[in-house]
């Protein structure tokens, strides 16, 4: 296969990793030591592998953080399952490990539009989508939209509304959880049929504390699958423009895997057409990058700071279980599935 840009022609002809040598091998040990990633278009790659890492690795660095630190065995109050956070909060042991907390309030609360705003930005600024700040409709811009819109189902159903309670409420009646009130017979006779399906925002506006039952953290979900989802969005489009491998694979409709690199428009290629970038669309390309590593970058900290300083272990690990699952079914099901892929097609691809 003939390659357009030097970098790639380099890295062909001379072959320096250990991959590289073992893909002009018969079937050897080396070549045997293919990641999991080069057989199966459902997982990820190794970049993709380190990246995705973080966030469990954080969840258990956060945890360890608030079993070790100084400044949480000697704070005043102590974290509180029912009231889901230190309580009384005047002694919390970081202004972080408090619920009022201006990032809690106005970013993580307000998430879900921070992860839209950033996508945005990049989807309409990004030459690689379509015209840069042009309202030009394309199939990636399209595809990217329908990807968001899968995403904003799946964190609506679990954290807004799911024909009723959100899953997240659903789970935790389903797990032994109520309202307070809700145990009183009289109180919960006088309520009609209409407050039957208790929500944690309902239960905890009207004064009743929600307990019992397992509390998915939606603070786990949500910030994992927000910041994944642009930093998926984004990657093909690093990779690239620094002229790094893309390792990705898919299963086409004669079912072979290839790599994402030799498919253009739709159709396996022998020679990718090369991205070129006017400086204006660098510009553009810049801001969409920032906007969403921003996002990205402070969603992990509100991360860490919530693994050290709320939530059990299971909280925190049932959502980022529920989170990786929406992940897996918006980027990776359409790598090895080529009818889904038509629909919600690939970032760069
Ligand atoms: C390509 C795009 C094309 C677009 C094409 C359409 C174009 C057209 C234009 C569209 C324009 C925009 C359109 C946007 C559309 C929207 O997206 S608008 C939606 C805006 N709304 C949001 O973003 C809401 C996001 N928030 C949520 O989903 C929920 O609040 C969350 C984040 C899941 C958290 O829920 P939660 O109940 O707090 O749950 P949980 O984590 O279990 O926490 C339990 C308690 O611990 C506390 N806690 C936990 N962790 C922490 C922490 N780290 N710090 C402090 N407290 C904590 C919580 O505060 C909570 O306490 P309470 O407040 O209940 O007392």
């Amino acid at each position: 296969m003939s390659n357009s840009t030097p970098n790639r022609r380099i890295t062909r002809s001379t072959p320096s990793t250990i991959k590289d040598l073992a893909d002009g091998l018969p079937d050897t040990p080396i070549k045997q030591m293919r990641h999991p990633s080069e057989t199966s278009p459902f997982l990820p790659t190794k970049l993709e592998t380190l990246l995705l890492a973080i966030y469990p690795v954080t969840l258990v660095l956060g945890s360890l953080f608030s079993l070790l630190a100084y400044s949480t065995r000697s704070a005043t109050s102590k974290y509180n399952p029912i009231h889901q956070s230190y309580y009384p909060a005047a002694g919390a042991p970081s202004y972080f490990a408090t619920k009022k907390n201006i990032f809690n309030v106005y970013f993580v609360k307000k998430g879900w539009f921070w992860t839209t705003l950033a996508l945005a930005a990049f989807v309409v600024t990004h030459p690689s989508l379509g015209p840069s700040l042009r309202p030009t409709v394309t199939r990636r811009r399209v595809q990217a939209v329908a990807r968001w819109g899968v995403a904003t189902t799946v964190w609506m159903l679990v954290t807004q509304w799911c024909f009723g309670p959100a899953l997240v409420d659903r789970n935790f009646k389903l797990t032994g959880g109520a309202c307070e009130i809700m145990e009183d017979p009289i109180k919960r006779a006088e309520m009609g049929r209409k407050q039957e399906f208790f929500t944690a925002q309902a239960c905890k506006a009207s004064g009743g504390l929600w307990k019992g039952g397992h509390d998915i953290s939606g603070h786990v979900f949500l910030l994992i699958l927000g910041s994944a989802l642009l930093g998926m969005e984004i990657l093909p489009a690093i990779l690239r423009a620094r002229g790094l491998n893309e390792e990705r694979r898919v299963r086409v409709g004669s079912g072979k895997v290839v790599k994402t690199r030799s498919i253009v428009d739709g159709t396996v290629k022998d020679t990718p057409v090369p991205v070129v970038l006017t400086e204006t669309e660098e510009e553009y390309t810049k801001l969409g990058i920032k906007v969403a590593v921003g996002v990205v970058g402070l969603s992990w900290w509100m991360l860490f700071m919530t693994a050290a300083f709320f939530h059990t272990w299971f909280e925190k690990f049932t959502g980022f279980l529920v989170a990786f699952t929406a992940i897996f079914l918006v980027y990776f099901l359409p790598r090895g599935v080529p009818e889904v892929r038509a629909v919600l097609g690939m970032p760069g691809l």
